[in-house]
């Protein structure tokens, strides 16, 4: 259970709905509004994942929407099952979403220091042209 406490918390989110259970995977897009709406700054680090790969044969969502969803949400896509995770996408998956938020969090470090050094910029030409009138 995700709260909006746990949103404004979080740096990057992990969206998992069940590969088996079509309910859950049309949650997906009303989670990802709200987050959006609660997170600041917004673009927030997501990964998408689609569980109980392992199920396949009672699959309700295919993998095609699941990438198709992701692909509008800008994030990554993984199927991975928790209970047989023989490729190892679970850890993959957090481990994406860790590398997304420090790229996330190395370009808003940049546009800080660009806007700050701006900001000096323009208080050193404010006094340069009070002192010279
Ligand atoms: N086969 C299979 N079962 C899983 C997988 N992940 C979770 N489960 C099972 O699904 C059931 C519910 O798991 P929970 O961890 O309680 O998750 P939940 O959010 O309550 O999910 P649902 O009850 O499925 O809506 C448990 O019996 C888990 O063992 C998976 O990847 N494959």
């Amino acid at each position: 259970m995700l709260t909006e406490g746990h949103m404004r918390w979080g740096d990057g989110f992990v969206i998992v709905y069940d590969i088996t259970d079509r309910g859950s995977f049309e949650e997906v897009a009303p989670l990802r509004s709200l987050l959006e709406e609660v997170k600041k700054p917004k673009n927030v680090p997501l990964v998408l994942v689609g569980n109980k790969s392992d199920l396949d044969h009672v699959r309700q969502v295919g993998t095609d929407e699941g990438e198709r969803l992701a692909a509008e949400m800008a994030c990554a896509f993984y199927e991975c099952s928790a209970c047989a995770d023989e490729g190892g996408a679970v850890a993959e998956a957090f481990h994406e979403l860790c590398r997304e938020v420090r790229r996330r969090k190395a370009v808003q470090g940049k546009a800080r220091r660009r806007s700050s050094t701006t900001h000096v910029k323009q208080a050193i030409n404010k006094m340069l042209t009070k002192i010279s009138s």
